[in-house]
């Protein structure tokens, strides 16, 4: 039986940053952020039941999903945002558990689920373990600032609108700590994986 470890934490905290790490070293990581473009491709299922509920102004001229639009929408709007949730999530489940079926007939050991919203959606039963990729409040505006251009404003209202970093930290079973150097951040995984008697 394949093992699987829950990556979790807040927006721009860090997580890509971790599942690179993981990757490098030979882990195979499920990421939820991938898993939901995909099912939100032109054609799919979730595609068309986007459009019913945002209208076709939130497309593109290639008819794909104007990410940027939507997001403008639903990181304003909570009953927006949980529509959204409702007609993607349960595609990204399908698609991620399908991943790691196929990660554990190619004989992998350990899968990591790269999931944003592990706690908000209650996902803790997809995993085992949970690891939180943790830093302040005023590093994680200050990296989405950065990272996605955005406005002061603009970074709190997608902070906003998840769990607050600090109570997912006390929820994980363990948590990384990544306000300082990646190089900080490499050992701490490092240590985990021995920890937990992790490999690939
Ligand atoms: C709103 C969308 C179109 C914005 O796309 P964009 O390319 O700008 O951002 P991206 O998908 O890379 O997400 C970046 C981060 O935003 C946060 N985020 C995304 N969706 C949500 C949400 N519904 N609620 C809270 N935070 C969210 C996550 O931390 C995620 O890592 C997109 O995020 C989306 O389709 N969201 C709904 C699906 C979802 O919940 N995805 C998160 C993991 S399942
Ligand atoms: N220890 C660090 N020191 C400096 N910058 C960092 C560090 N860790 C991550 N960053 C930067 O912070 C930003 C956010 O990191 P990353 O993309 O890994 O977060 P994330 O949790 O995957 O974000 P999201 O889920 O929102 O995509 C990136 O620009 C990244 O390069």
């Amino acid at each position: 039986m394949v093992k699987v470890i829950g990556l979790t934490g807040g927006i721009a905290s860090g997580k890509s940053t971790v599942t690179n790490m993981l990757q490098e070293k030979g882990f195979t990581v499920i990421d939820a952020d991938v898993a939901a473009r995909k099912v939100v491709e032109v054609g799919e299922q979730a595609y068309h039941q986007i459009i019913n509920e945002f209208g076709e102004q939130i497309l593109q001229s290639d008819l794909s999903i104007d990410r940027a639009k939507l997001g403008a929408v639903i990181f304003h709007d909570e009953s927006k945002r949980k529509q959204l949730n409702t007609i993607v999530h349960p595609a990204v489940r399908r698609e991620m558990l399908l991943q790691k079926e196929n990660a554990e007939q190619a004989g992998k050991n350990t899968v990591f689920m790269d999931i944003p919203l592990l706690y908000e959606s209650k996902l803790t039963w997809m995993v085992e373990k949970v690891m939180v990729v943790y830093v302040d409040q005023d590093t994680q505006l200050k990296r989405l600032m950065e990272r996605n251009d955005l406005s002061e404003e603009e970074a709190q209202a997608r902070i906003r609108s998840q769990l607050p970093l600090s109570v997912k930290a006390e929820r994980a079973d363990i948590v990384i700590d990544n306000n300082e150097t990646i190089e900080k951040t490499k050992d701490q995984v490092e240590e985990i994986l021995m920890k937990w008697g992790l490999d690939p």
